[in-house]
């Protein structure tokens, strides 16, 4: 089944720019995981964005897990559209312990369930012992791993991932990446990661593509597809 259906999506910020995301269709199978490039500016944030429901495209139409979260007609919000995020400051509470920043998303799983499934998550990033330290009490690689497991916490059916690793130094991002492809396949998740590195998606992704406007690199200028599959 395709947890992601994406059909002819045209975005521009406003009625007199250029679209940022123009006629892009695109679908992903359960359990893929997808690496976006493209240069800066080329408007991968901005198709997380849509996707999550942060922006509304002018036409076309996405739907997540059989269920249509956007078209000329549908809008949901954001926070039922069953998807997971990860940005690259991982975002977790300061004021909460580790414990308490995974059980936040979990309003809606009934109350005997959540501990257990803090658990579970610790045992899956491999934090257990940090249960009750703070986020300033941890590395950046260790809160990587807790925002990770917040974030699957609630069992989303699609992860975004918008540049997870730029925070991490060289050493550790190789160490995680690896990490994280055995995090995301053992939960059988959907990701897709947005990054500005080639070996992020060689290490962790099972197939990418790149967004971006490629005229100046045509021989008569004309414009290139926006989409180009690469793996
Ligand atoms: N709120 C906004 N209003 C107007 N234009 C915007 C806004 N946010 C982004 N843009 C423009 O939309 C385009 C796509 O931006 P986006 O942030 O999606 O790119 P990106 O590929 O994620 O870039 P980077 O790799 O630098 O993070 C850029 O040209 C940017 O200047």
């Amino acid at each position: 089944m395709n947890i992601l259906e994406i059909s002819r999506l045209t975005f521009s910020f406003s009625r007199k720019s250029e679209p940022v995301i123009k006629d892009f269709s695109f679908s992903m199978k359960k359990g893929e995981i997808v690496g976006i490039l493209g240069q800066s500016g080329s408007g991968k944030s901005t198709l997380l964005r849509l996707i999550s429901g942060l922006e509304m495209a002018q036409s076309g139409s996405i739907k997540i897990a059989g269920k249509t979260v956007f078209d000329q007609k549908v809008f949901i919000q954001p926070e039922d559209r069953g998807v997971g995020m990860v940005f690259q400051d991982y975002a977790l509470f300061p004021h909460m312990n580790v414990r308490d920043n995974i059980l936040f998303g979990l309003h809606r799983l009934p109350r005997k369930e959540r501990k257990g499934r803090v658990k579970e998550m610790l045992e899956l990033v491999k934090m257990e012992p940090f249960e009750l330290r703070f986020p300033h009490e941890l590395s950046g690689g260790q809160q990587q791993r807790i925002a990770l497991a917040r974030a699957l916490a609630p069992k989303p059916n699609l992860l975004l991932m918008d540049e997870p690793f730029s925070n991490l130094d060289a050493d550790l991002k190789e160490a995680i990446r690896e990490d994280l492809r055995y995090i995301l396949k053992t939960a059988n998740m959907t990701c897709i990661i947005v990054t500005h590195d080639r070996q992020d998606v060689d290490a962790i992704c099972d197939r990418s593509i790149i967004l971006g406007q490629k005229q100046n690199e045509s021989k008569n200028n004309d414009k290139i597809d926006m989409l180009t599959i690469i793996k």
